[in-house]
């Protein structure tokens, strides 16, 4: 009798502009050395991986990956090469070793114009590059759970229409990015499930996860009771011992829960 495999857990972090550069690699050093020494990770139940800024991917790359921690992109461009000054095409991300390219993020969208017609075509370029886009969808005020799981799902079906290939969704509702308290666990679990359901009927995006993220930290995880496939973290990530405390939950969550 075979036993029931679970997934891997899936824990991103996003460095967005936060750090200098010897900042980022010494983070990244600290973080590779959690890798290599948490049980979450080494026995395969949970996978990480890290977007930082363009200019520190290459050495981030020769720190994380021997750890098994994947890479990714802050951005990608619509365009694979060519005259388009201050972007960075999906074929160098791909040659420099990364496995993600993060798309749609709200920041992105509110701060730099970007609407469903560019993160539609930069989903596009990930996926015709090999990369993994990690799109960024969730709604932009708080409402209830199944008014936001509507609206988020028909994001995503949206901004997939068209297109064949994994993904990972990662829901973040606008008004919890930056905040001091993530989402509810039920306001979460409601979405997370929903845009579970809708890949489920999605046998084009097979492999696919929905991950949250908006002022996601320590505990969460464990509040999510599986509802979500993992979580991607921004600033909560900056200290390492709260990335070690997620992973203390993903080894035993109901430890984490009564601690
Ligand atoms: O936007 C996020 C990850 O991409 C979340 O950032 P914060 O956790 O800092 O709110």
């Amino acid at each position: 009798m075979s036993a029931t495999v679970r997934p891997p857990l899936l824990l991103g972090v996003s460095l967005k502009m936060y750090f200098g550069h010897h900042q980022t690699l010494n983070w990244a050093r600290k973080t590779a050395t959690l890798a290599d020494e948490h049980l979450a990770v080494t026995s395969g139940e949970a996978r990480l991986f890290v977007l930082p800024a363009f200019p520190t991917l290459v050495p981030a790359a020769g720190i994380l990956t021997p750890y098994g921690i994947a890479l990714g992109a802050q951005d990608i461009a619509i365009e694979d090469r060519g005259p388009y000054t201050g972007e960075v095409g999906g074929p160098l991300l791909k040659e420099i070793g990364c496995r993600y390219a993060e798309v749609g993020h709200a920041e992105r969208r509110r701060l730099y114009g970007e609407g469903d017609t560019v993160v539609a075509a930069k989903t596009a370029a990930a996926l015709r590059n090999g990369l993994t886009p990690v799109l960024c969808v969730g709604e932009l005020d708080r409402g209830t759970p199944q008014e936001a799981a509507e609206r988020t799902v028909a994001e995503a079906a949206r901004l997939l229409h068209g297109l064949d290939g994994t993904v990972v969704l990662a829901y973040e509702p606008q008004w919890a990015i930056g905040a001091p308290e993530p989402a509810s666990a039920e306001h979460i679990a409601t979405v997370c499930t929903a845009l579970r359901e809708w890949l489920n009927t999605r046998p084009q995006h097979a492999g696919s996860q929905v991950i949250y993220g908006g002022s996601a930290g320590p505990g969460l995880l464990t509040r999510l009771a599986g509802t979500a496939d993992g979580l991607f973290l921004g600033r909560f990530a900056h200290d390492p011992d709260n990335v070690r405390a997620i992973l203390d939950e993903v080894r035993a969550p109901a430890d984490a829960a009564v601690a």
